[in-house]
């Protein structure tokens, strides 16, 4: 079962011009969009091999920017906020040295690292149309415990940053019939959201 999450990072910045000192203020909360990535893919001296990890930056200037992280490829990345940002900060500068006629398809930055020009909802449809099973992290939502999930059916979880994901993107979801599910009575942060979603899946099927 592959677990995939799209993450909406609102001012995330999209030009490779980031000072890896000030990643929760010039650089859009991008200190966020790290803690997601480490939280989803980082176990104790191992590595989550089958979760997929999207970012879709829409800070300046350039947005939008998707960044996708391949558990089963990634090389050299380690857990802490600043060894992401540099790897994000890579993939930046890939996608401003390639021809913008190509920034459409997924281009290769490091292992496991991939970078577009492609839009947080564009992402959703692909998935969507590949058959896969869309929940949305909504506190709202009915609660994740008794969701049913089959051992071999691959989910994609969607979830906000600390803006949320908005109200168009939330009207397209329930378009497309996503289900908006639960974690807590509480607001959380986003990153503390996929720990517990994978803690849940685990505890079912490892
Ligand atoms: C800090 S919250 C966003 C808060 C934002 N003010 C809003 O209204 O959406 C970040 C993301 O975590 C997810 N989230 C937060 N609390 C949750 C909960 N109790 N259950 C499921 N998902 C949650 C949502 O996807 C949300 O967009």
């Amino acid at each position: 079962m592959l677990r995939e999450f799209i993450f909406k990072a609102n001012k995330t910045i999209t030009s490779s011009n980031i000072n890896l000192k000030d990643l929760p203020g010039s650089c859009g909360r991008l200190d966020l969009v790290c803690r997601c990535v480490s939280s989803a893919f980082f176990l104790s001296h191992d590595i989550r091999r089958d979760v997929v990890f999207y970012a879709v930056f829409y800070g300046e200037p350039n947005p939008p920017v998707a960044i996708k992280f391949v558990g089963g490829e990634l090389k050299k990345v380690s857990p802490d906020e600043r060894n992401i940002a540099i790897f994000i900060k890579k993939a930046l500068k890939k996608f401003e040295e390639t021809p913008e006629n190509k920034r459409t398809e997924w281009i290769e930055s490091t292992p496991g690292i991939c970078v577009s020009k492609k839009e947080f909802r564009e992402i959703i449809l692909e998935k969507k149309n590949e058959g896969k099973r869309i929940l949305y992290l909504h506190k709202a939502g009915e609660d994740f415990e008794n969701v049913k999930i089959g051992e071999n059916e691959d989910v994609v979880f969607i979830l906000g940053d600390h803006i949320g994901i908005g109200e168009e993107d939330e009207d397209f979801l329930e378009d497309i019939g996503a289900e908006k599910v639960s974690l807590s009575p509480l607001e959380l942060h986003a990153d503390h959201c996929i720990v517990i979603v994978h803690n849940i899946l685990d505890k079912r099927f490892k």
